[in-house]
């Protein structure tokens, strides 16, 4: 894929900069990002899907620089992004409201629409199209919020703790759509949930404090110390 982290530095206003002089590159396939809170995740993704800028170095995917205002568009067609929390679009139905999010990013109107149908199909929520979307589930609008990272056929998706605050069943089912997304693009998810990592996702990426702790292949995390939470507390001074 990869996005490509090079020497960046990031720091939010008057804080302690978050990540110093930071190089790496999201693998490709699905992988998951892990850490405690505060470690720097939801910056990192902010960083890949370009609503963050470093102050020093660059982030780029395929080479393109989103830092550049010239180059921001295309770098977010190809870049999507879903946020941790997804608000109903008051008086918009489920359709409308993945449209509407699809020409909010450049597409026309009658593309965003046409678009929205095989995004819903891909997140299993053609049956509730036509619904008023404060009137799904919350498992169903973070579906919404999906679909609407998807609408423009992008390469890389990223997700910002997409399955928090979900039941079992709903999480489920989120972990099946996002098996079937990751056929056809990069996915990189935040989360806390360590279980069931080994079915879904290829790669692990551990951040705490800025900095990487571990990132390959989810067989050789596991190995680290024989079970998934132990191999995580090994890399992290805390557990998340
Ligand atoms: N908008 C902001 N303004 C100031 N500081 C921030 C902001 N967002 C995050 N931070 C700080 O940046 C650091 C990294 O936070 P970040 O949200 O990236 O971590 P995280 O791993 O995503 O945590 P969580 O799992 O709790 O979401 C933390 O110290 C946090 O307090």
């Amino acid at each position: 894929m990869p996005i490509t982290f090079n020497r960046c530095t990031f720091g939010y206003r008057r804080r302690q900069p978050v990540l110093r002089d930071f190089t790496f590159e999201f693998p490709a396939g699905c992988s998951v990002l892990l850490g405690p809170n505060g470690a720097g995740k939801s910056t990192l993704l902010g960083l890949a899907a370009s609503l963050l800028y470093a102050s020093s170095g660059s982030v780029s995917y395929d080479r393109i620089d989103p830092a550049y205002r010239r180059e921001r568009s295309s770098y977010r067609r190809r870049v999507g992004w879903m946020p941790q929390s997804i608000r109903a679009v008051p008086g918009f139905t489920v359709r409308e409201q993945v449209s509407y999010s699809g020409w909010l990013k450049g597409l026309s109107r009658a593309d965003a629409w046409r678009r929205s149908v095989t995004a819903l199909e891909d997140v299993n929520l053609g049956s509730v199209a036509d619904r008023r979307a404060s009137n799904i589930s919350g498992g169903q609008l973070r579906r919404v919020g999906l679909a609407s990272a998807l609408i423009h056929d992008a390469e890389v998706i990223l997700l910002d703790e997409p399955t928090a605050g979900l039941d079992p069943r709903q999480r489920e089912t989120f972990r099946e759509v996002i098996s079937r997304v990751s056929e056809r693009c990069h996915v990189v998810v935040s989360t806390h949930q360590t279980e069931d990592l080994t079915d879904l996702y290829h790669s692990v990426i551990v951040v705490d404090d800025g900095t990487v702790r571990f990132s390959g292949a989810t067989a050789r995390f596991v190995e680290t110390a024989g079970s998934i939470e132990d191999s995580y507390a090994r890399f992290v001074s805390e557990e998340a």
